[in-house]
């Protein structure tokens, strides 16, 4: 290269010799090569380490492991597309947390039911656990005492229009379904973020459990404070809370009173979302399908007659509502993800399920709190004791059973006979899995079973469910959709008034006491 003279003042700098040069970078670069790829193969290892022992699942990215596949949401729609890839037992895990998801039957019956010992228990949710304080009732209570009656707090709601109860079990459903909202709270993940001052930028989500917390606090007490009131007036009824009181006598403990009312609150929580839910997707359907509802009236119509309304003593007689109730509980189970969680080392299809790793009950010293007993970590000798992954939530897809094509052929489709023709053989009762696994069942299924009948034959025998009219007047068809909540509704709800989705026509005087 010519250099021009203006600017040949400026010379090279003396340098170190090329060869020299070249050595220090290269084995400098090198060791940081090799450093780097060590660690990011540690790590990888790390986060990997034993995976092939589990059920395959979607591979793992370093440091956040599957959390871009973890749905946000309870119907974990899209659990479905990850079955075709991966087959029926699905893996995954996020920071702190493992997941399995169970799509068949099969599988759910024997590890829910065959060993319900080690699949009983709920998984910890930081969110709605510890900062809302969900843990107390039932629902996602550690330690379940399944209590059912029919009435709780022997108080009278229907038809009282300034009556709180539905606004307390609205609030409830509203914040069951958000503080436990799968892969909705990093917190879950981590807990050491429950340390954040409330105060902090982006600890929002302290500020929102700080109002469930009271929230869930009036639900709780409220209801229980009318009931003892009553009591005192002498004009309490007989139900749930007025028995273990009264049980309970000269003898209850304020701890005693704290689990009566923590029982209850799982009732009066458990039974009202679930429930309004079926109902509002059976009339979903009966707009949807008028064909299916027209059979249905004719069988009423033949069994009861039109001058009464149905009872319970009908049911028996009734095989097409019956098959209708079923499809309604199939076509979309209302209850979504509910996991339960292991603890204990177990191996099924050739896979392990868990680290040996358990809890123990130990006493705790918070006397006056309503769970005395605390759930403390105590490693077994041996045991993995790191950071990651202490035990396995695993929850039985209810909606990927209900699409099972060997169960329900064209499963799709709308079809309460499937449970009455030549199929009626394979097409296994949903209420087997709509409300759940083993020891955690659903404690409300008898009188889901009698509520659901009593109230789908009293709607169907007093009122036509018919279609709504747009501004031109043409029919609105509803598509089967539901929202995306821990019990899944009719979703035109968001878009339009329930009432505007279905006129109920009355067909034979009278109403539905
Ligand atoms: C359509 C009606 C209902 C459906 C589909 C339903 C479904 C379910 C499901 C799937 C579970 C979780 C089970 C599991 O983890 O394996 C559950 C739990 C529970 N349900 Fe229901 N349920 C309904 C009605 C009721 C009623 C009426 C009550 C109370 C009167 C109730 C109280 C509870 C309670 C307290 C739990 C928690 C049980 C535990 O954690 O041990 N449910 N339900």
């Amino acid at each position: 290269m010519v250099v021009p003279e203006s600017i040949s003042c400026i010379r090279p700098r003396p340098q170190k010799p090329m060869e020299s040069v070249s050595q220090f970078s290269w084995s400098t670069l090198g060791f940081a090569a090799a450093g780097s790829a060590i660690s990011l193969i540690s790590i990888y290892a790390l986060f990997n380490k034993g995976s092939k022992r589990y059920p395959p699942g979607p591979p793992q990215y370093p440091f956040v492991g599957n959390y871009p596949h973890m749905p946000v949401g309870w119907t974990g729609k899209h659990f479905a597309e990850v079955a075709k890839i991966y087959g029926p037992i699905v893996y995954f895990r996020v920071p702190g947390r493992q997941f399995i998801v169970l799509n068949e039957l099969e599988d759910a019956v024997a590890l829910f039911e065959k060993r319900g010992n080690l699949y009983s228990d709920r998984p910890h949710m930081h969110m709605a656990h510890e900062l809302a304080n969900r843990k107390v009732t039932i629902l996602f209570s550690q330690h379940a005492v399944a209590v059912i009656v029919k009435l709780v707090y022997g108080d009278t709601v229907s038809g009282v229009q300034d009556s709180p109860y539905p606004q307390w079990s609205k609030n409830m459903a509203h914040l069951t379904s958000t503080s436990s909202k799968p892969g909705r709270w990093l917190v879950d993940s981590f807990r050491w973020m429950a340390y954040i001052p409330d105060w902090f930028p982006g600890a929002d989500f302290k500020r929102i459990a700080k109002q469930w917390r009271s929230e869930l606090d009036a639900f709780t007490r409220e209801p229980m404070v009318r009931a003892k009131k009553r009591m005192q007036d002498g004009t309490a009824e007989r139900c749930f809370v007025v028995d273990k009181l009264e049980e309970a006598g000269t003898s209850l403990t304020p701890q005693h009173e704290e689990h009566i009312k923590y029982a209850a609150a799982g009732m009066y929580s458990g039974g009202v979302d679930s429930q309004s839910s079926f109902i509002t997707i059976m009339l979903l359907c009966m707009t949807k399908f008028p064909d299916v509802q027209k059979k249905a009236h004719e069988e009423l119509d033949r069994v009861v007659g039109t001058d009464r309304l149905p009872r319970m003593e009908d049911a028996p007689r009734l095989p097409y509502i019956e098959s209708v109730i079923k499809e309604v509980h199939r076509i979309h189970p209302v209850v979504n993800l509910i996991p339960h969680a292991t603890y204990t080392e177990d191996y099924y299809k050739g896979h392990v399920h868990s680290f040996t790793r358990r809890y123990q009950l130990m006493q705790g010293d918070a006397a006056d709190t309503p769970f005395p007993q605390e759930l403390r970590l105590s490693p077994m000798p041996g045991e993995y004791t790191g950071p990651l992954a202490p035990y396995f939530e695993i929850t039985g897809r209810r909606r990927a059973m209900s699409r099972n094509e060997t169960m329900y052929p064209d499963p799709e489709r709308f079809d309460p006979d499937r449970f009455l023709d030549e199929r009626a053989k394979d097409a296994v009762d949903p209420r087997q899995y709509v409300f759940g696994f083993g020891r955690r069942r659903c404690p409300g299924t008898a009188l889901t079973d009698a509520f659901v009948a009593l109230t789908v034959t009293s709607i169907l025998s007093v009122f036509d469910i018919e279609r709504a009219h747009d501004e031109d007047g043409n029919e609105i068809i509803p598509e089967l959709k539901f929202d995306d909540g821990l019990t899944s509704q009719d979703g035109h709800r968001k878009k339009r008034p329930r009432v505007s989705t279905v006129y109920l026509s009355v067909r034979i005087g009278g109403c539905i006491a």
